[in-house]
């Protein structure tokens, strides 16, 4: 191994969310908010970033942007950036879009609340599949839009679309626009070509655009295979991909993310109302990480795989009843434990305080999702394993 996973590193003082953020994030308090853990005592398996440092060879492109010393106003200018990311989805999506369809911002889910604004009128409705990322729900809030849900179809912890449920919602004319979710978070889905294919038709048979969010698309597990919506439909312009090096790379306070606009007037629209200046450092670091960021891509999927591995086998011997499958993608681990605890509501609170563990419990999910904890993987063994331990402990209480 050329990287060191199992490396811990300090984050405090980085004005880190991991860190610093949890009390207002998870449990809407304040910071002084009492748990009977030190804030560095807690093990955190919440926020979808990881405990890895950043390849290095994106810190040298900083470095290197870093000594040219003038950070005045920057836009993507140089077409070396689109070539480094069209290139990385040739090669590893097989599929490809026109440098003039690339817009960029500060992060996927400004994108999200803007392009809501932008597509549906006031009376309009926005479809999601349940459980979902809560901020395709406040995307909708926050644009005064009415949100529509489809619940995944759940077979003993195996999700699949409810393709009739999802008919039924699109055909409502006032629903104009799908958020998905293009590997799921959180159940780990990498859905399938044929999946992909219904689920498009439903949309687009019913005049329904689909902003495909692809964030997690290179954390799929090894021998799975990405396909984003818009390579199943090639010939539409219905379809706005959003995708970033920020999930893969550990990047997402550099607030850059890439938005695939096809359509003429949605473009022309973001075009005019967007701020689209981008940070110089940011983007040199995302030009590294497509150029360079191969190798440390392949042997971080290896500890993930290796993570979860450890995972399952530590719930099949410590915690029986609980469901988990290893997900296809991501790395978040979406674990069923209502036979430990049937009753309680909120499980992000209970671990806080009772284990000295900051997870996301179901109910953070928008709907469908009770029972569910989602732990993220994404850190060294030895705290996934110290987090494990403190939850089986206090679950295997529960039962006495
Ligand atoms: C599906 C999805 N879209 C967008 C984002 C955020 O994109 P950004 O604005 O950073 O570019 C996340 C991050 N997911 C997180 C972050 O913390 N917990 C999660 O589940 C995500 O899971």
């Amino acid at each position: 191994m050329k990287y060191n996973f199992g490396e811990i590193i300090d984050r405090k003082h980085t004005n880190a969310m991991n860190t610093d953020g949890f009390r207002e994030y998870i449990f809407k308090a304040t910071s002084d908010m009492k748990f009977p853990y030190e804030d560095d005592e807690f093990i955190r398996m919440w926020v979808a970033d990881m405990e890895f440092a950043t390849p290095p060879e994106i810190i040298e492109a900083i470095k290197d942007r870093l000594d040219k010393r003038i950070f005045g106003y920057t836009k993507i200018f140089d077409p070396e950036y689109y070539t480094s990311f069209v290139n990385w989805t040739k090669k590893y999506y097989d599929w490809t879009f026109s440098k003039e369809h690339l817009m960029t911002s500060p992060g996927i889910i400004p994108a999200l609340y803007e392009l809501v604004e932008y597509i549906c009128k006031p009376d309009e409705k926005v479809l999601i599949v349940t459980p979902s990322y809560a901020y395709f729900k406040h995307a909708a809030d926050y644009n005064n839009v009415e949100l529509v849900t489809s619940d995944l179809l759940n077979v003993d912890g195996k999700y699949s679309f409810d393709f009739d449920d999802l008919e039924a919602k699109a055909s409502d004319e006032k629903v104009t626009l799908c958020i998905f979710c293009n590997p799921h978070n959180p159940t780990g889905r990498v859905w399938t070509p044929e999946e992909l294919k219904r689920f498009g038709d439903i949309c687009f048979s019913n005049n329904v655009i689909v902003i495909s969010d692809e964030i997690h698309c290179d954390l799929i597990r090894n021998g799975m295979v990405h396909t984003p919506l818009a390579k199943i439909f090639p010939d539409s312009d219905q379809i706005i991909t959003c995708m970033a090096p920020s999930k893969t790379f550990n990047l997402a306070g550099l607030m850059m993310s890439n938005i695939i606009i096809p359509n003429d007037e949605i473009r022309e629209i973001w075009q005019a109302r967007h701020y689209s200046f981008e940070n110089p450092l940011s983007i040199a670091a995302l030009q590294a990480a497509y150029q360079h960021g191969g190798e440390w891509l392949m042997e971080l999927k290896n500890y993930l795989d290796d993570n979860f591995a450890f995972t399952k086998k530590f719930l099949e011997d410590h915690l029986p009843e609980a469901g988990f499958h290893i997900p296809e993608a991501t790395y978040l681990a979406w674990v069923n434990i209502k036979a430990y605890l049937p009753n309680e509501e909120n499980l992000s609170l209970f671990f806080a305080n009772q284990a000295g563990v900051l997870l996301e419990g179901g109910n953070m999910f928008v709907a469908n999702g009770d029972g569910y904890i989602r732990l993220n993987l994404a850190c060294p063994r030895s705290m996934l394993n110290e987090g494990l331990e403190r939850i089986s402990n206090l679950l295997l209480a529960q039962k006495k």
